[in-house]
């Protein structure tokens, strides 16, 4: 099977096909979830949550990214592998570009920046010098305490159209791709018709070009409160690739997300 590329996710942009992303931290579940047909791997700072159990992101090191990107480099063959960069790499374009670099030096093939427009200059720098970027709108939860709690953004009116600018810029300034994290379904419906990079959502609704969700949400294991977005893909399979796979087919056949998994 051909390996996922860059260019696959624009075709399926293109041909209206919707692409499945999951995250992974080590080799053995990459491996599954890649033969389970995931097209793209996300190596996410989540890890701080559902691995170290900090309840936030932000104590994540680039040293625990970039071990856990080695890991799931060796396990996957053809899924593409996203990776994300640790609060604070953007203090300055010299330290993005410098983690950046050690990211894809440890198996990165795309590399995920949380961030505004004001990140157009940075992504700019790594797009130059050959490192694909996914810029990551809306909920962003390296801001949590900014933003006062895990919250749907661009509820209002002009929140949702700063977010369609945002990602305008960001797509101008050389982003690969885009991702919405928690936000109105039509402000992913209008992200997705206002940019030609694919838009990857988690609970950004089903009108976007992929979809991701955090490995372990798929397989029932929470702490408790579950996210609107989430659902349990284990429920009724036999097996962790089965439930990869019933993911896998219910994004491709846009029967996921429902209604109920919506904002
Ligand atoms: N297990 C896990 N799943 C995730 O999706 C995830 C993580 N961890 N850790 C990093 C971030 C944090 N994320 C979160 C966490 C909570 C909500 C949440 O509770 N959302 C509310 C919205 C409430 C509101 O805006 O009023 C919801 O009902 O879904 C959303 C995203 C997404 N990411
Ligand atoms: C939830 C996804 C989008 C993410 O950024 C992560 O897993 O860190
Ligand atoms: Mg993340």
């Amino acid at each position: 099977m051909s390996r996922v590329t860059l260019n696959t996710l624009r075709d399926g942009k293109a041909r209206g096909e919707a692409f499945s992303c999951l995250t992974a931290y080590d080799a053995t579940l990459a491996r599954c979830a890649d033969a389970a047909g995931i097209d793209v791997l996300l190596v996410g700072d989540s890890l701080g949550m559902v691995l170290q159990g900090h309840t936030s992101t932000l104590p994540v090191t680039l040293e625990d990214i970039r071990y856990h990107t080695t890991c799931v480099a060796r396990g996957k063959q053809r899924s593409l592998l996203m990776v994300d960069l640790p609060f604070m790499s953007n203090a300055d374009i010299g330290q993005l570009l410098r983690d950046a670099g050690e990211l894809m030096r440890a198996g990165a093939e795309l590399i995920k920046i949380e961030g505004e427009a004001w990140m157009a200059d940075g992504i700019r720098e790594l797009t130059r010098r050959g490192v694909p970027v996914c810029a990551h709108l809306g909920l962003t939860p390296q801001s949590v305490h900014q933003l006062g709690g895990f919250k749907v953004q661009g509820k209002a009116a002009d929140a949702a159209q700063r977010i369609v600018d945002d990602a305008q810029r960001l797509v101008d300034a050389g982003a690969a791709v885009i991702l919405l994290e928690c936000v109105p379904r039509a402000v992913g419906k209008a992200v997705r018709d206002a940019v030609a990079a694919p838009v990857i959502g988690i609970g950004a609704g089903p009108d976007v070009d992929g979809q991701i969700l955090v490995m372990h949400d798929t397989l029932g294991l929470n702490s408790g409160y579950v996210p609107r977005f989430v659902k349990n893909f284990l429920h009724g399979q036999e097996s962790i690739e089965a439930a990869f796979r019933a993911y896998d087919e219910a994004v491709k056949s846009r029967r996921f997300p429902a209604e109920e998994h919506c904002f």
